[in-house]
């Protein structure tokens, strides 16, 4: 039974020291308020960095022989060099947020594709470069940025209009959001999900060749999902369509934004077919080629230099995708498995 004291004392609600937010927190947080808050974003723009690009090929910079670093150039920088080049200052204000990292300010994107190619390259000191063969230059954290940067230029680039009306459809200032003003329709960035697969029969993995690949190259299978689909009932189709076999069990592995040619949202996977039932039906529309490769065969492959030998050239065998691609991780990781089976 409860006494009469401790009735007549009124319980008092336990005080709770508010935390103080992670840092992690705190960054999404600030990036929330520039997506949504139009003049926070102007003020963060004039004191952020920002990556440049022409015609979508993203600037890097030489650090020394062969190796070359992604430039933020702050915005009064940029300001500066418009000026020379007697361009409008205002072309800043269409850049286009990009993420808020660890250690920096926030971090914008911008094309100056109306530019002198040339004289743009000079003033900042640096060249630009078609995508995929920055990607060979950069560290994993920059090919994410200069990716995501081409991606958002790219997205606003073609979606200037209202798909219902046909009218201009208006940017807000983080670049996170067009809207039409007649049909009020909001549209977003947009990634198209695919699924991409690593085959195994437990000894071997199979690896396929689109007829667009660089010569020697092989791959994880990839198929876009349909809409409805689930990323299960993608993986399980997209086997049957590409090589006409049943996929027993599928196991998932990591998942990757992928710029080119559209964005993509990969999600990688690992899958099983029953041994005795591997014989490959191709088809020729997806595919000109596929192979059950073993596994000395797999780490001879991931040891290629890419690109390999000189342009032209075809490496004796065949070669995996660079380790920036998702379909590397996948090689790799299906190798790293089988290497601790074999240790067994
Ligand atoms: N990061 C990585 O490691 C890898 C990335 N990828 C990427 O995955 C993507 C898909 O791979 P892929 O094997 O080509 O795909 P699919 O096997 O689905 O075949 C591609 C075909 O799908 C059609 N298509 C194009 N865009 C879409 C879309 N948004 N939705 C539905 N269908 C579409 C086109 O056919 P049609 O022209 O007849 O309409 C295209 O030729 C590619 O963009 C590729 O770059 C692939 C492998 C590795
Ligand atoms: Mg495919």
């Amino acid at each position: 039974m409860q006494s009469l004291r401790s009735l007549l004392k009124p319980k008092l609600p336990k005080l709770v020291t508010p935390q103080p937010l992670s840092s992690y927190v705190s960054r999404i947080r600030y990036l929330m308020k520039l997506k949504e808050d139009d003049e926070a974003c102007r003020e963060a723009l004039k004191s952020g960095s920002l990556l440049l690009y022409h015609k979508l090929a993203p600037l890097l910079q030489k650090k020394e022989k062969g190796i070359y670093q992604l430039p933020r150039l702050r915005t009064p920088d940029v300001k500066r060099i418009l000026e020379k080049l007697g361009r409008d200052k205002k072309l800043i204000s269409e850049a286009v947020l990009i993420s808020c990292p660890e250690t920096a300010e926030p971090c914008f994107c911008l094309d100056v594709g109306d530019l002198q190619k040339n004289s743009m390259e000079q003033l900042c000191g640096g060249v630009f470069m078609d995508l995929r063969t920055a990607f060979l230059m950069l560290t994993v954290p920059e090919t994410t940025l200069v990716a995501k940067g081409q991606a958002l230029l790219r997205w606003h680039q073609t979606h200037g209009f209202c798909s219902a009306t046909g009218q201009p459809t208006v940017r807000n200032q983080s670049g996170s959001q067009r809207v039409s003003p007649n049909s009020g329709i909001t549209y977003y960035p947009q990634m198209a999900p695919v699924v991409i697969v690593l085959v195994s029969d437990g000894n071997r993995c199979l690896l396929g060749r689109q007829r667009s690949f660089p010569p020697g190259m092989y791959s994880a299978l990839a198929g876009f999902c349909d809409l409805g689909e689930t990323l299960e009932e993608t993986l399980r189709r997209e086997v049957a369509e590409e090589v006409g076999l049943e996929v027993d069990t599928l196991q998932y592995s990591a998942s990757q934004h992928w710029p080119i040619p559209q964005s993509s949202f990969m999600l990688a996977c690992h899958a099983t077919v029953n041994p005795d039932k591997t014989q490959v039906v191709l088809n020729k529309a997806e595919l000109e080629d596929a192979r059950w490769c073993s596994l000395e065969e797999v780490l001879a492959a991931l040891q290629v230099k890419y690109p390999p030998n000189k342009p032209g050239a075809t490496p004796p065998g065949f070669w995996v995708p660079h380790g920036f691609a998702i379909a590397h991780r996948l090689i790799q990781e299906w190798a790293d498995q089988q290497q601790h089976l074999e240790k067994k």
